[in-house]
C-alpha cells in the first residue's frame, strides 16, 4: 500500500510526473534494448523510490528538483542509446562481426543470440520501437499529465476539476492537485492513513459536498478534493418507535427525503434548501424553520460514521467514542470525514398549512416571532424576512401560491420605508380534520399584530413546502441569477441584539438596489449541545431566543446597469466583514457558516472554547490535513487565505 500511496502523493510535483515516464521505459526496457536492458535500467532512478525513503522526511522542493534532473537526463540518455539498434539493417557482415565487441550496440547482441531473425523481422521490429517511442513520447507530454486520469494502485486519483475547485460562493477558485472520487470509505481511509502517517506537509484534504459553501471552505489548495456525491448512496432505514435512516455523508437531504417519504417518514430538521450534502450541513449545524422545534440537524443525529484525519474509521455516538461525535458535529470538516450518519426521521405529515403575514414595524415582527416560537405543540415551521423593496416582495412569492394582494409603500431613495413578513407553518397529517388546523390557524394568528388583512394562507404538499427553494433556484436559473457571486453573511444574534442588528444592516445597505433575501427568526438555545463544535454567541442573560440572521445576497457581474465587478464584490464582501466585526464586538454576535481570513479571527470566533476545538484538532487531525479551505490551522503556504483579486 505504501508504494501506491507514495505514487498518489507525487501527483503534486512534476517530478513525480517523470516518474510515470521513467516507469514506463523501465516496462519497455526489454523491448527496447534487447537482452542487455538491465545495464540500462540501472541508471534509471525507481519509481516511488523518493517516497519510500521519505518516512520522517520530506518530498522538499529540492530532493524534488534533484529527482526531475535524474530522470531526465537518465531518460534522453535511454532514448538515444536507441539510435545504434537501427544498424544491423544497413550493416554488412564485417561491421556486424566488429560490432560483436562493441558494448553499447546492444541489438548486436540481440541478433547474435537469435542469429536466424529474418530481415523483414528486423523491419517489424524497427516499426515497433517507433510506435513504442510514439508511445513514450506522448506519455511524457506535459499535456498528457494533466489530462489524462492517474490510476495508481487502490485509490485512483484524478486530475483536478473546475467543480473541484469552486462553490456556490464565486468569490475564491483555489484549485486542488487532484481529485478523488472514493468508492468506500476504506478509500478515505488509505488516502488520510498514508498523509497522516508520511507526515508530507504540504498535502492537505478537503471534503467536498455539494460545494454550497461560500468562501471555498471546500476547496484544498493544491491538496486533494474528496468528492463525497461518489460514495454509494444505499439509505437503510429502520421504523419503530425511533424511527431513523442510515445514509451516506455525501448524499443530499433531497434523496433522504424522497425515500423517507415513500415509508411515510421524514427528517425532523431539515434546511431551506435540500440539495445540500448530509456531511456538509452536518459540519456546520443546518437550521431552519424546524430548528425552534427540533433543533439544528445536527441535534438530530444517532450516530456517525467517521474517518478521522489520522486515517482510521470510528463509529461514534454519544455512547460511544463521545468525544469524536460531539467534535464532528458543527466542526467544519477540522477532525474528520462523515461517511455515514444516523438520522433521526419522524412521521411525516401529509400537507401543511402554510401562513405569511407583513409588517411595518420591526418590534411587532420579532414579538410575533418569538410568540410562535413559543408555542411548539401548536406550530411546526417560524421563519421571517424583511422585504426591502418591490423586487423582493415578488421573489419571495414565487413559491407561495397564494394571491397576495400586499403594494406597500418603499418610500424614496432618501427615505426608504421597509416591511418584514412572518412565516409559519402548521402540519397536516393525513388523520387530522381540517376545520381543526383552520381554527389552530385563526387562534394563533388572533394573538398576532400584523398589518390589518394582510395575513394570507394556503395548504401545500409537505414535499412541496420542504422543497420551496427549488423553485426559486429554477427561477434565477432561468434567468441566469443563480451562478453568479454570493457574498452572503450569517449571523447569530443575542436576542438583546438583534434591534441594534437591524440597525447596523440597515446603514450598510441600500434598499433599492439590493438583490437577494435578507432572513430573520428566532431559534432556541436549549435545543442545541454546546458539546457540539458549533459556536454560539454568549450571553449573560438567560434568554432562549436568539435570532439567526441571512443576509444572502447576490451580485451579478454581467447585470447591464448594475453590474457587479471585482471591485464591487471586494466592497460588499468588506462592507459585510464590518458588520460582522461591529456586530461580534458590540452585540456579542457571532457568525454561522462562519469565514474569518485570519487564524486569529477564528481564535476569536471560537473565543472561551477556542482550546477545546484546537485540542479536538490535536488530537483527531494532529497533521492538519483535513478542512484547509477554512483557513482555521493552516499549514505552510497552503494555509494561505487569499482574498478575491
Ligand atoms: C442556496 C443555499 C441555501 C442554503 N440554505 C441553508 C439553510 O437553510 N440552512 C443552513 O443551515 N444552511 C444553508 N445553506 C448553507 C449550507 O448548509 C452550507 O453551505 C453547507 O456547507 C452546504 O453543504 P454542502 O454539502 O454544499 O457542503 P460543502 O460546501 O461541500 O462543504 C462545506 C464544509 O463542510 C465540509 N464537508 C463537506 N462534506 C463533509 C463530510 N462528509 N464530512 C466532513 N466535512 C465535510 C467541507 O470540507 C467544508 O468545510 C445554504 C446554502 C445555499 C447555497
Amino acid at each position: 500500500m505504501e508504494v501506491a500511496l507514495c505514487r498518489h502523493e507525487s501527483l503534486t510535483t512534476i517530478g513525480n510526473g517523470m516518474m510515470r515516464m521513467v516507469s514506463v521505459l523501465r516496462l519497455l526496457s526489454p523491448i527496447l534494448l534487447g537482452p542487455n536492458h538491465s545495464v540500462w535500467l540501472s541508471i534509471l532512478p525507481i519509481p516511488g523510490e523518493p517516497c519510500r525513503g521519505m518516512h520522517s522526511s520530506k518530498l522538499s522542493s529540492f530532493s524534488a528538483l534533484i529527482y526531475i534532473v535524474q530522470s531526465f537526463s537518465a531518460s534522453f540518455y535511454l532514448l538515444f542509446l536507441m539510435k545504434p539498434l537501427s544498424k544491423p539493417h544497413i550493416s554488412s557482415s564485417a561491421d556486424r562481426v566488429q560490432n560483436t565487441h562493441c558494448v553499447d550496440t546492444p541489438s548486436i547482441f540481440l541478433q547474435e543470440a537469435t542469429g536466424r531473425i529474418t530481415q523483414t523481422m528486423e523491419i517489424a521490429m524497427v516499426c515497433t520501437r517507433v510506435i513504442l517511442l510514439i508511445l513514450i513520447l506522448s506519455l511524457c507530454s506535459p499535456y498528457k499529465f494533466i489530462q489524462s486520469p492517474m490510476d495508481f494502485g487502490p485509490l485512483n486519483l484524478l486530475p483536478t476539476t473546475t467543480t473541484a475547485s469552486s462553490d456556490f460562493g464565486r468569490i475564491l477558485f483555489h484549485s486542488p492537485s487532484a481529485v478523488l472520487k472514493p468508492q468506500s470509505t476504506r478509500d478515505i481511509s488509505l488516502l488520510l492513513s498514508f498523509l497522516s502517517a508520511s507526515s508530507l506537509d504540504k498535502v492537505t484534504v478537503a471534503a467536498r459536498g455539494a460545494g454550497h459553501s461560500i468562501h471555498g471552505q471546500a476547496q484544498a489548495l493544491d491538496g486533494i478534493v474528496v468528492e463525497m456525491s461518489s460514495l454509494p448512496s444505499a439509505i437503510e432505514f429502520y421504523k419503530g418507535d425511533v424511527s431513523y435512516a442510515d445514509v451516506s455523508g455525501g448524499a443530499l437531504w433531497i434523496e433522504l427525503l424522497e425515500q423517507s417519504l415513500k415509508l411515510g417518514l421524514a427528517p425532523r430538521s431539515l434546511t431551506d434548501y435540500l440539495y445540500l450534502t448530509i456531511g456538509g450541513t452536518l459540519s456546520n449545524a443546518g437550521i431552519s424553520g424546524q430548528t425552534f422545534k427540533h433543533g439544528p440537524q445536527i441535534s438530530n443525529v444517532l450516530q456517525l460514521e467517521v474517518v478521522t484525519g489520522r486515517g482510521e474509521i470510528v463509529t461514534c455516538s454519544l455512547t460511544k467514542d463521545e468525544e469524536l461525535f460531539n467534535a464532528v458535529l458543527g466542526g467544519l470538516g477540522q477532525f474528520g470525514i462523515i461517511t455515514r450518519a444516523r438520522i433521526l426521521l419522524q412521521e411525516a405529515p401529509h400537507k401543511v398549512k402554510w401562513v405569511r403575514a407583513f409588517y411595518d414595524d420591526f418590534g411587532a415582527f420579532t414579538k410575533d416571532q418569538e410568540l410562535l416560537v413559543s408555542m411548539p405543540d401548536s406550530v411546526d415551521y417560524v421563519e421571517g424576512f424583511i422585504v426591502l423593496n418591490e423586487r423582493s416582495l415578488h421573489s419571495s412569492s414565487i413559491a407561495f401560491p397564494a394571491n397576495v394582494d400586499f403594494n406597500p409603500d418603499f418610500g424614496a431613495m432618501s427615505s426608504p420605508k421597509i416591511y418584514y413578513c412572518v412565516e409559519f407553518a402548521v402540519h397536516v397529517h393525513q388523520t387530522t380534520n381540517t376545520n381543526a388546523v383552520e381554527h389552530a390557524v385563526r387562534v394563533i394568528s388572533g394573538q398576532m399584530s400584523h398589518v390589518a388583512s394582510q395575513l394570507y394562507s394556503v395548504e401545500v404538499s409537505y414535499f412541496d413546502f420542504l422543497n420551496r427553494v427549488r423553485m426559486e433556484e429554477m427561477s434565477l436559473r432561468s434567468s441566469g441569477l443563480w451562478e453568479v457571486h454570493h457574498p452572503w453573511l450569517n449571523m447569530f444574534v443575542p436576542k438583546a441584539g438583534i434591534n441594534g442588528f437591524r440597525d447596523l444592516l440597515m446603514d450598510s445597505i441600500s434598499p433599492d438596489n439590493f438583490e437577494g433575501l435578507i432572513l430573520i427568526y428566532p431559534l432556541l438555545r436549549h435545543k442545541w449541545d454546546t458539546n457540539t463544535s458549533v459556536v454560539l454567541p454568549e450571553t449573560g442573560s438567560t434568554d432562549q431566543a436568539m435570532y439567526v440572521v441571512g443576509i444572502l445576497r447576490s451580485a451579478n457581474p454581467n447585470h447591464p446597469v448594475d453590474g457587479c465587478s471585482h471591485r464591487c464584490l471586494r466592497e460588499l464582501l468588506l462592507r459585510h466583514r464590518h458588520v460582522a466585526d461591529a456586530a461580534a464586538g458590540g452585540l456579542g454576535a457571532k457568525q454561522y457558516l462562519a469565514h474569518h481570513p485570519t487564524p486569529g479571527g477564528w481564535r476569536r470566533h471560537f473565543g472561551r472554547r477556542w482550546e477545546r476545538f484546537a485540542e479536538r484538532k490535536a488530537r483527531f487531525d494532529p497533521q492538519r490535513i483535513l478542512g484547509p479551505g477554512q483557513g482555521i490551522f493552516p499549514k505552510g503556504s497552503n494555509g494561505a487565505r487569499m482574498q478575491p483579486s
